[in-house]
């Protein structure tokens, strides 16, 4: 079917995820006239945005970077969790040059490694089975000394399991005959992505010079943690050692966003002492100075953004700071070049982010700056992530979050008006769930507030221009790879060649 070419505005809902009807679910409890509206009266797909219909392991719960990469690219992109994991299976990780020769010289000059990651199995930054690929490696090239520097987590799995997950550290390491754990770092402090310097020194400090508070043991680090395993103040635990000149440092996250500050600062202040490691990282990082990754990327090339570039349609991206990135560099392909048919609006705000306080967060001046662009007859297209839903979400406090989600729906109401005013369609998409669960069952079966992301599907809303007639129905079985084919289509232009998803109008 060919559609009348029209502007148009896609619009990201973070979070945003379907499931149904539940005292749980933030969504569904929400007052959302506009979005039932929208629901009932145009077409609404369904789509999958976990697991491998994006490029994750199956069952792998979606996140913002591989949901928003894959809205961009039209076709499902591996994913670093998947790629690490399929290095570690096909031994490619026991056989690395790089690491094999790193070790070889840590273990011949008697030096350290240290390895610095999250240790969960939230599997968004890191997995901790990762450790025992890594401690069986270091303890085949008979390295002695193996520091681990646990991050934990509270935010990607349930809060209050942080001494859990360090026994598990301590289990692969005891299997392993090698490692133990020098300091642990809550990632509030550890994983912190807003520029807070003095949060990364903490860590830094606590994991180069083994300086600031000490506990006798990992677990005794993080027992009775007052501001849960987010706010785990970075330790030492006693016998821990600083990193020494000549040590290696393997990072283990395998995503970049939120590790690349404590890369940064922990290697520059490493260089300050001056002290000379070897720095590795498991996967790619976005790293001011590169770090050799063990595992390579995957080529998300070809998709919107080329496309767009490739018709001369222009384009403005449109965030507030929390998911800036996500619109502009990760829907992009993980691409940094400017393009000159492109705009980009990051969105800021003048108070402390208090999530829980101000659910409402900057969705006023981020629908501002909506709603200005669509009135812009030089603009073809506008993309915009409205983060409350996710962002309010992930504190785990169920009533922040339905309030999050009633912001949200007026917002998207002005931009609905705004863009039918402008002649535009609209089309609604979630990048993964999180908000329609808002409590998981604990070990005993009590439900716990949870604030992570899940694995349900996102619905797809397609709004079309005033005048223009889409199918009653969107086809059933969909993903987040037919999202930019169906943008194109609306935009009148067929999919890329490299997009394998399929336009859901
Ligand atoms: O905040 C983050 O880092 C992750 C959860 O760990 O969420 P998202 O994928 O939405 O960025
Ligand atoms: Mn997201
Ligand atoms: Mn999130």
């Amino acid at each position: 079917m060919t559609l009348p070419s029209a502007p148009g505005v896609l619009l990201v809902l973070d979070g945003w995820g379907h499931a149904p009807t539940s005292p749980d679910n933030a969504i569904t409890r929400a007052d959302t006239p506009t979005l039932d509206a929208l629901a009932a009266k145009f077409p609404t797909a369904y789509v999958d945005a976990s697991g491998a219909a994006v490029g994750l392991l199956p069952g792998t719960v979606g996140n913002s970077e591989i949901g928003h990469m894959v809205i961009g690219a039209g076709r499902p992109l591996e994913y670093d969790s998947l790629l690490v994991q399929r290095a570690i299976d096909n031994g490619a990780l026991r056989g690395h040059p790089l690491l094999a020769e790193t070790l070889r010289r840590v273990t011949d000059d008697g030096k350290a490694l240290h390895l610095i990651g999250l240790a969960s199995d939230g599997q968004i930054h890191a997995h901790v089975e990762h450790l025992r690929e890594l401690l069986a490696i270091a303890a085949a090239h008979r390295v002695s000394r193996v520091w681990i520097h646990a991050i934990t987590d509270g935010r990607d799995v349930a809060d209050g399991t942080a001494a859990d997950y360090l026994r598990r550290v301590e289990a692969i390491t005891a299997e392993a005959g090698t490692g133990r754990i020098a300091t642990v770092s809550g990632r509030g402090y550890a994983l912190d992505k807003s520029g807070d310097l003095e949060l990364t020194r903490l860590v830094t400090e606590a994991i180069a010079d083994a300086t600031g508070p000490r506990a006798a043991s990992a677990e005794a680090a993080v027992v009775d943690a007052p501001r849960g395993d987010v706010w785990i103040e970075p330790t030492v635990v006693t016998g821990g050692a600083a990193i020494a000149d000549g040590d290696a440092v393997l990072f283990t996250n395998f995503r970049s966003d939120r590790i690349q500050q404590l890369a940064d600062g922990l290697l520059d202040h490493l260089a300050a002492g001056p002290r000379a490691v070897t720095a590795l990282s498991l996967a790619v990082y976005d790293t001011r100075a590169p770090i050799p990754p063990l595992v390579p990327r995957a080529d998300a090339s070809g998709g919107l953004a080329d496309e767009l570039e490739r018709h001369g349609l222009t384009s403005v991206r449109i965030a507030e700071k929390e998911k800036f990135e996500h619109v502009t560099y990760y829907i992009n392909g993980r691409d940094d070049r400017p393009r000159t048919t492109e705009e980009h609006i990051r969105v800021t705000g003048d108070v402390p982010p208090d999530y829980v306080a101000r659910p409402e967060m900057n969705l006023d001046k981020v629908t501002d700056a909506v709603v200005d662009a669509v009135a812009r007859p030089d603009v073809d297209l506008v993309v915009a992530n409205l983060a409350n839903i996710d962002v309010v979400g992930h504190t785990g406090h169920a009533e922040a979050t339905v309030r999050a989600t009633e912001f949200t729906d007026a917002a998207v109401d002005r931009i609905r008006v705004a863009a039918q005013a402008a002649g535009r369609w609209v089309l609604l998409v979630g990048d993964h769930g999180n908000a329609e669960v808002m409590a998981k069952p604990g070990p005993d079966g009590i439900p716990r507030p949870y604030g992570g992301h899940t694995t349900n599907p996102v619905p797809a809303i397609v709004v079309p221009a005033p005048g223009a007639v889409l199918p009653e129905e969107l086809p059933t079985g969909g993903t987040l790879a037919d999202i930019a084919p169906t943008v194109l289509s609306l935009l009148g232009r067929p999919a890329g060649p490299a997009m394998t998803g399929r336009s859901l109008v």
